[in-house]
């Protein structure tokens, strides 16, 4: 044998025990709007979520969609608000959420799961009342020793509950359910809610054995900019409390935290940009990003 045949052959096995280990079990991947902006990474993110599904391994996809709601909002001439990596959401703010996330970019990755050669469907958290949400009422302080305010934050929801009895009925046929961040009131009035915090509470309700978020970074990074490859509970308070951790990164590190509290064994923010950092996270001996653990 050559030994470029001996390389492959060796790299193949490494992934059998991963095979094994995940085979009928759900991995919940959030797939982040800043990972998602390359199509040449969009397709080896498609082609790693169909060879999951190949294998015995049932991917959920939660997407997300922040930049691309921002560019629609920028074309109709209203600016972003953000609050604790939160989009303030007035009304018309929600129409084009429910449409980009909703319809764009949800179809957007259901046709390139399926170009690849899987079956996905694509669901916002409206169908089958799959995620119940009510309004989020965020409580902050602006200083340690004064009463703390209420922040409107318009539309933004979180989740109450999760019936995920679709993404049961998907997943143990052949389909890759790709599921919207939007959730619905128990009186039909509609919710954005981040992707991340949906994806922590998927993980927790379908038991799933990782949860992966896809982003934009090579992980956490500490105050050099080094990536720190693994996290405690504790490590993250820290984190938060002296600035390190902020935007965008709080609300996963709020659900990898939940998740864990949950019961889940670990969440991982991975480098959406490393093409095919599925596989090389779930199926090979290389981590690819921060792993946050109990
Ligand atoms: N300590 C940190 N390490 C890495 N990224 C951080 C950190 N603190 C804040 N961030 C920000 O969080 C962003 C990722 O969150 P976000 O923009 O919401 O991505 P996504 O669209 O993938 O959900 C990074 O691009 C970075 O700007
Ligand atoms: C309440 C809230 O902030 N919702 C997010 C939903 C999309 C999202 O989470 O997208 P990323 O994962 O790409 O950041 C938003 O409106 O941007």
């Amino acid at each position: 044998m050559s030994s470029k045949s001996h390389d492959t052959a060796s790299i193949l096995m490494e992934a059998l025990p991963y095979i094994q280990k995940y085979s009928g079990k759900t991995i919940v991947v959030k797939y982040g709007g800043n990972a998602m902006t390359d199509p040449a990474l969009q397709q080896s993110f498609a082609r790693d979520i169909v060879l999951l599904k190949q294998v015995g391994i049932n991917p959920v996809v939660i997407h997300g969609g922040g930049p691309q709601i921002g560019n629609l909002l920028k074309q109709i001439g209203k600016e972003s608000h953000f609050v604790d990596g939160m989009r303030v959401t007035d009304a018309e703010t929600m129409d084009v959420v429910q449409m980009v996330l909703g319809g764009l970019v949800n179809k957007q990755i259901v046709n390139m799961i399926n170009q690849a050669g899987g079956r996905a469907i694509g669901l916002t958290g409206k169908d089958g009342n799959m995620i119940i949400a009510r309004k989020l009422v965020l409580e902050r302080k602006a200083a340690e020793n004064q009463p703390s305010e209420i922040i409107d934050l318009g539309h933004v929801g979180e989740v109450t509950e999760i019936d995920a009895s679709v993404v049961r009925m998907l997943e143990e046929d052949r389909f890759i359910p790709v599921i919207a961040p939007i959730g619905v009131g128990r009186d039909g009035t509609s919710y954005n809610i981040n992707a991340d915090i949906v994806a922590g509470k998927m993980a927790e309700v379908l038991n799933a054995e990782r949860l992966l978020l896809l982003t934009n970074t090579p992980g956490v990074l500490d105050k050099q900019g080094v990536l720190i490859e693994t996290l405690s509970q504790a490590d993250i308070q820290n984190l938060i409390a002296d600035g390190t951790i902020q935007g965008g990164m709080l609300p996963k590190l709020a659900c990898a935290t939940d998740a864990i509290s949950a019961g889940a064994k670990s969440a991982s923010i991975i480098d959406g940009r490393v093409p095919h950092a599925l596989l090389l996270e779930l199926l090979t001996d290389q981590g690819v990003g921060t792993m946050v653990t109990p």
